[in-house]
């Protein structure tokens, strides 16, 4: 089994279509066009199994998983800086403004070297597929040439990506070495690689999408952010910045700016359905309704969050608003490349921010109110479908329409960390237990649009 276009997988795994539920299938046919996406999922008890079953056979057009192996959505990361990679799980032990400085600026200037580009956007992007990250929303740096081999990677190593050159111009933050010259090479080189992502060649699927991205508030002028507003206004150009992400860079724009990221951002014309908000931990309730009104969505990124935020996005408020939200690794300010560590996070922080840190208060009294946990459903809704969402894109599960982006969980992998049990491990038992376990060495194979990829 290889690649899936034009043929039938029977496979039994999980989804979840809607946060209301997870659907386990047995057994099913998943029937994948000539397009890389899913022309119909047929169970046992639907009409037509079992000669559509026979017919996919009879044609030479049928694969099986294994026993022992699963199948679930591709996981969907909403904040990747890509030129971190290299710093991943370093300098954590600084606060944001700090590590930006320190740490990033400099690391991020190293891609005006195509060579030393070449090696960490390689490196990352056959990692984050072996990690089951079949979708990526990318930072790249402020340089054109090495945004566009990022581009190239991902379509050549058959990655769903989003990319954006970094906007960056404001002296007052950003180092002399690293930075735009100017407001207009800022929007030029933003187009320069909206361009080339449109008119690559291997690009005709339109596996590979531009992002305006303007780092975040501090990092840019006023000029850059109306130019980058106007640029997204009436288009369906995907928009990606960093909200309300810790007190400095939060007290930053309210000085600047008077009112909070959410209300400036809109203010630029930044915030439309396409538009994915980084961290957004300090949101007010109205920030949150001008969010939801916009259609954007949030990226939260709970292992970050712990680093830079010093505060827990209040998530499940966020959900029941009715905001759409997925997950993010934030790599390298979140110390993990996948995200099942998303996941995990997701939950624990959860219920740090439902039941409260403080032993020394009484149970019950300890949280920040009752009610903010999620689960481990939530969570993979989140990574998969919801991030779909977010991108306003149709990957996240396997209903029809959707591009067959799908990871294979070897259960059994010897060298994995997922360990069964006769009669225990069952229905949601079974998914709980992938999202809590699940390692590289789980992950078996990896489709993007029906294309294995790993
Ligand atoms: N986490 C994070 N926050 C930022 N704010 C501005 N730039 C960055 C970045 O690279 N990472």
């Amino acid at each position: 089994m290889s690649g899936l276009r034009d043929r039938t997988l029977l496979a039994s795994g999980f989804h979840m279509p809607e946060r209301t539920g997870v659907e386990e299938f047995r057994d099913a046919l998943i029937r994948i066009g000539a397009d890389g996406r899913i022309a119909a999922l047929t169970r046992p008890e639907d009409d037509g199994y079992l000669e559509r079953r026979r017919a996919a056979d009879e044609a030479g057009r049928l694969d099986r998983l294994p026993a022992g192996v699963l199948l679930l959505p591709g996981m969907i990361d909403l904040h990747v800086h890509a030129p971190q990679y290299p710093q991943l799980g370093q300098a954590l032990d600084v606060p944001l403004e700090t590590w930006l400085t320190r740490y990033t600026f400099p690391l991020e200037s190293r891609y005006a070297d195509l060579a030393f580009a070449r090696r960490g956007y390689g490196l990352l992007v056959e990692d984050l597929l072996a990690n089951g990250t079949t979708t990526a929303l990318y930072y790249a740096t402020i340089h054109q040439p090495a945004s566009r081999l990022l581009a190239d990677i991902c379509l050549e190593r058959g990655q769903r990506a989003l990319i954006g050159k970094v906007a960056m111009d404001h002296p007052g933050l950003c180092p002399e070495t690293y930075r735009d010259a100017s407001p207009d090479a800022a929007l030029r080189g933003t187009e320069d690689l909206i361009g080339y992502i449109r008119a690559h060649p291997d690009n005709a699927e339109r596996l590979v999408h531009p992002v305006i991205t303007p780092r975040f508030i501090p990092a840019c002028t006023d000029e850059t952010l109306a130019a980058l507003g106007s640029l997204a206004h009436g288009s369906d150009l995907h928009v990606q910045t960093h909200c309300s992400e810790s007190d400095w860079e939060h007290a930053h724009v309210l000085a600047r700016h008077g009112v909070t990221d959410t209300e400036s951002l809109d203010r630029f014309g930044l915030l439309g359905r396409r538009s994915v908000l980084a961290h957004s931990v300090f949101l007010t309730a109205a920030d949150m309704d001008t969010i939801r009104a916009r259609h954007a969505a949030v990226a939260h990124c709970p292992l970050s969050n712990a680093y830079f935020a010093d505060a827990v996005f209040p998530l499940r408020a966020a959900l029941e608003k009715g905001l759409h939200v997925g997950l993010g690794t934030d790599i390298s300010g979140g110390p993990g490349a996948s995200l099942f560590e998303a996941m995990r996070g997701a939950v624990m922080v959860s219920r740090m921010i439902d039941s409260g840190t403080d032993p020394d208060l009484p149970a019950g009294t300890r949280g920040r109110r009752n009610g903010m946990r999620i689960d481990f459903r939530d969570a993979f809704y989140l990574a998969t479908t919801g991030g779909g969402i977010a991108l306003d894109l149709p990957v996240g599960n396997f209903t029809a329409g959707q591009h067959f982006d799908a990871l294979a969980i070897d259960t059994e992998a010897p060298a994995g960390a997922i360990r069964l049990w006769d009669g225990l491990d069952q229905g949601e038992d079974l998914l709980q237990k992938i999202v809590y376990t699940a390692s590289k060495a789980n992950i078996a194979k990896v489709w993007v649009g029906g294309r294995q990829v790993v």
